[in-house]
């Protein structure tokens, strides 16, 4: 896979061709304005908040708040919702394994333009199987990408259940439901760890945000 790109050659500017998946002959055209200077403006570095976990384990609460808490700091965030991402974008995808890393492939980059335009993209998506996710981060330099485990078992999703799908699933009326008749392969080392409390006093959406928010302080990421 070659990257196309310009180089100055004996005072000509000549185009450097290059082979990337089905599309051939193509160049890649430089900014004018670089990331650095996109960050030195919104005064943040540009990032992928990767949020997995089954369905109902609160993924897009956490997204919601921590975007909130985000933008009280002045910082600037963007939420990638699966659910919402199927309503357009991805629109033409199931839920077999295939589409469903298609689903992912589509997500992280995007997820990596938003990075690198400055903003901190908090992607909330099931994304069920590991390859998938690391597929996503190899797509970034390293440490831009911060995978957010949502360790909720399923017994408290499924007693959540706001949509009502796994009562669907449990009947059989929707097939290959996470969790319940498809896979959910968990991080193996991801960067931050929200675990239910056994004790039944769940953290709030705001305090894991909060957990959120440390992390990227402690690594830089809330200042240019
Ligand atoms: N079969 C099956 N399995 C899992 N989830 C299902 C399914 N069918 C529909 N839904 C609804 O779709 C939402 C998940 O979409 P994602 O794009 O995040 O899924 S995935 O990452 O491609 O696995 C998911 O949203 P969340 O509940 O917010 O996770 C469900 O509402
Ligand atoms: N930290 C939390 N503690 C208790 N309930 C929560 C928490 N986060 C989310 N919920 C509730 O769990 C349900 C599923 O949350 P949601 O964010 O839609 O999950 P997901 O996006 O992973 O499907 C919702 O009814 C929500 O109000």
């Amino acid at each position: 896979m070659l990257m196309g790109s310009r180089q100055l050659l004996g005072g000509k500017n000549v185009c450097q061709l290059a082979n990337i998946g089905q599309s051939t002959n193509i160049v890649w055209h430089k900014s004018s304005v670089d990331k650095l200077a996109r960050q030195e403006l919104l005064q943040q570095k540009g990032c992928v908040i990767w949020i997995t976990g089954l369905s109902g384990s609160g993924k897009s609460t956490l997204a919601c708040a921590l975007s909130r808490a985000l933008y009280s700091r002045s910082k600037l965030s963007y939420i990638l919702d699966g659910d919402n991402i199927r309503h357009g974008l991805n629109r033409n995808l199931s839920f077999k394994a295939e589409d469903r890393a298609e689903n992912i492939r589509r997500i992280g980059e995007v997820a990596k333009l938003f990075a690198d335009a400055g903003i901190i993209c908090i992607a909330s998506v099931i994304s069920p199987y590991r390859k998938d996710r690391d597929a996503c981060r190899a797509m970034l330099p390293v440490g831009d990408f911060i995978e957010v485990f949502m360790d909720v078992p399923l017994q408290i999703c499924e007693s959540r259940d706001p949509k009502g799908l796994y009562k669907l699933a449990r009947a059989g009326k929707i097939k290959g439901f996470t969790g319940i008749d498809d896979p959910y392969e968990p991080p193996l080392n991801c960067e931050v760890t929200l675990q239910y409390n056994k004790n039944n006093c769940t953290s709030s959406p705001n305090d894991m945000a909060e957990t959120v928010i440390s992390y990227l302080e402690q690594k830089g990421f809330l200042q240019a």
